[in-house]
C-alpha cells in the first residue's frame, strides 16, 4: 500500500478559487478540537463547514468521485460513508497559523470512524510561507504536494501536521472517509 497517496488537479484553478470565495464569504469559527476543547498552541485556524453553505454540492460530489477512485487503486479499505461535512480551513500568517502533530481518530463517534483523509490544497504556493502539509507514514516524513488544485490522500490514523504560516495565507480542503473498524 502507498501510505501517502496525491492527486494532481483533482480541483482546477478556477474550482478552487470558488471555493476560497465561498468559504470567505462565510463567517468562520474558530477550529476546535477533540471535545470541544481549544488548544492554541495545538491548532491556529479558522474553519468553515461547506454543509453549512448553499450552493457547495459539486464539492461534495467531485470529493465522492476522488476518493472512490483513489481508494480502489491505493487503499483498498472498506468506506461507507462521508459522515462528517468538508471543512474549509485558513491559515495566516498573522497568527502563524498552524496544526501540530495529530491523528484525525479520534474518540468521539464520527471522529472514531475515520479511515481516510482527503486534503486539497487551494492556495497558490507562492502566496504563503510555511504552512507545509507534513505526514509520517515511517520513520520518513512526507511532505505534500503544494501545487494548487492538488489532493493527499492517506489512512487517517497517521500522524500529520501544518507547519506555521509565516507569510501570507494558506487555504486547504479537508474531508474524511468512515467506515468499519479495521480488523
Ligand atoms: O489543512 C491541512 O492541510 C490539514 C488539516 C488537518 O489535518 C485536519 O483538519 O485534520
Ligand atoms: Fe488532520
Amino acid at each position: 500500500m502507498i501510505a501517502v497517496h496525491s492527486i494532481p488537479d483533482a480541483f482546477s484553478v478556477e474550482e478552487c478559487a470558488r471555493i476560497v470565495a465561498v468559504a470567505n464569504g462565510t463567517p468562520a469559527r474558530e477550529a476546535r478540537l477533540l471535545r470541544q476543547a481549544r488548544d492554541h498552541n495545538l491548532r491556529r485556524a479558522e474553519l468553515v463547514w461547506l454543509d453549512e453553505v448553499p450552493e457547495t454540492g459539486w464539492v461534495m460530489d467531485r470529493i465522492i468521485d476522488l476518493v472512490r477512485v483513489a481508494n480502489r487503486a491505493t487503499f483498498g479499505f472498506d468506506l461507507s460513508e462521508f459522515a462528517e461535512s468538508p471543512q474549509v480551513a485558513r491559515y495566516g500568517a498573522e497568527r502563524e497559523g498552524h496544526f501540530d502533530w495529530h491523528s484525525d481518530v479520534g474518540e468521539g463517534l464520527l471522529a472514531g470512524k475515520r479511515k481516510l483523509t482527503m486534503v486539497v490544497q487551494l492556495t497558490q504556493p507562492e502566496a504563503y510561507e510555511g504552512g507545509g502539509l507534513e505526514v509520517q507514514p515511517s520513520a520518513h516524513i512526507t511532505t505534500a504536494d503544494r501545487t494548487l488544485g492538488c489532493a493527499t490522500l492517506f489512512p487517517s490514523y497517521l500522524l500529520h501536521r501544518v507547519t506555521p504560516v509565516t507569510d501570507g495565507v494558506r487555504h486547504s480542503l479537508t474531508i474524511w472517509a468512515h467506515g468499519p473498524a479495521f480488523r
